[in-house]
Parts: structure tokens; sequence; C-alpha cells
């Protein structure tokens, strides 16, 4: 089959998008995503202190954070392009009030799953200290200051979809495709994607710009699962040469 007709067959929406005019084709898995600049946002998953720096949550809850460095620089050079571009950036911040009302008590499975909850009544000296507000592993990185224009939503739970005012956001300005960095690919990437998807949006995530909460084969299968059932998988290199395109 020719490589046009493929595509054709292949998304509607694609064949429909590509005679539009300021169209740009991302080279992305499992096949190139067409999208307009000034329909797209970039959304960047809670890199707060606590995903992605040592002492934070997820290092003193057991898990690998030892190279989210490189998310943190790629992210920051996605949002230069973004911004150059014109478009909106929106960051997460996820977390809860410092009594933990928010995250919900024996009546919510969130009380059941979320690590943060569970190393806390493990070791209740550290209770009020993770994913609280106002505190320093409720902020997000040093390295990432929004700047005026951009959205900064507060999240209780795993989707950026759940119980905020993100599609209102992005609806509002005529948003219909959603770029992904950030932290856990396998967890609040993958979530508010999958959420997204079905509202409607066109979900890319750029695979260097995220990082697992677990094995690398939890990334992995996030990847697999967005790539093969939910949106479009790339890389941060492929979207800045492209945005740098004219
Ligand atoms: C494990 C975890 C992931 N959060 C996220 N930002 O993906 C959590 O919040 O407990």
């Amino acid at each position: 089959m020719a490589e046009q007709s493929y595509y054709e067959v292949a998304g509607y929406f694609q064949s429909e998008r590509a005679g539009q005019p300021s169209q740009k084709v991302l080279p992305a898995k499992p096949e190139p995503i067409t999208f307009n600049p000034a329909e797209t946002a970039v959304i960047v998953v809670d890199l707060q202190n606590a995903y992605a720096s040592k002492n934070g949550y997820l290092d003193k809850a057991g898990f690998d954070v030892s190279t989210t460095a490189p998310v943190i620089a790629k992210t920051i050079k996605v949002l230069e392009v973004a911004r150059a571009n014109g478009m909106p950036v929106v960051f997460f911040q996820n977390g809860w009030d410092p009594d933990y009302h928010e995250a919900g008590g024996p009546g919510s499975p969130n009380w059941y799953k979320s690590n943060a909850l569970k190393t806390m009544r493990k070791q209740p000296e550290l209770m009020g200290t993770m994913l609280a507000k106002g505190t320093w592993d409720y902020d997000l990185v040093d390295e990432l200051k929004p700047q005026p224009g951009d959205m900064v939503i507060p999240k209780t739970r795993y989707s950026g979809f759940f119980n905020t005012n993100l599609d209102s956001m992005l609806r509002s300005r005529g948003i219909r495709n959603l770029v992904f960095t950030g932290i856990a690919t396998n967890v609040c990437v993958e979530s508010t994607l999958r959420d997204g998807f079905f509202l409607e949006y066109f979900g890319i995530v750029l695979e260097d710009a995220t990082y697992q909460a677990g094995p690398r084969s939890a990334h992995d299968a996030a990847l697999f699962n967005i790539e093969t059932f939910f949106g479009w998988v790339s890389s941060v290199d492929e979207f800045c040469t492209l945005m740098a395109s004219k």
C-alpha cells in the first residue's frame, strides 16, 4: 500500500488535517501525527520535588529518581520552543491540603493505593511532608518556573482531567492536541492522556521527557499502550526540530 493511502486509511482526521494550512507533521509512533500548533498545548505533568528530586516522596517511598534530571532539562527545551511558537503551557501540581482531606479517607481507593499515603502511615513522622500544599515536596522543581500566561493546575488524583478545570481551560482556547512531558509516564501522564482521548484530544508523549514510577518496563508498557491504543509517541528532538522549521 502506498504511504499516502495508508495514512488516509489509518486516520480520517490525519488526512483531513494534513490538507489544512498551518499544519505540521511530527514524526511519531505508530505513524506521524499532523497538528496545528495554534491548537496545541504542552502539558508538564507533576514536575514537583515529590516526583523528581532526591528526598521527595517517590524517593522516600523507594522509587528510583536518580535519572530524572534529563527529563527536567528536556522539558525546559520543549517549553522554550513551545513559548516561541505561542503554544500554551500547562503545569500540573499533584497533591492535597495539609490535612489530606482532599486525598480521601478509607472510603476512597486512593487511601489504599497512594504510595505517599501508605508511606506516611508506615512512618507517621513524615505525615504532612508528602504532597501537601505549601511544602517543598509539593513545589515544582526549582528549574521550572511558570511564566506569565502559563496555566498551573492543581490536581488531587492521577488524571489532570479529574475534578479540575483543565478541559474548560483547553477548550476555551481551541486546544485539540496535547504534548506531554513529566512524571510518571505510567501513572499521571498515561491517566491524563487516556482521559484526554475520551474527550477527543489528540495526545502526544515526548518519550525522553518522561520518566516512570517503578521499573523501566513500566515506562515501556505505558508507551506501548499509548502508541497502540490512545495516542502517539515522539521525542524532544523531533518536536523541537519540527517547531523550528518553517
Ligand atoms: C506514583 C504516583 C505517580 N504520580 C504521578 N505524577 O504520575 C503518585 O502520585 O503516587
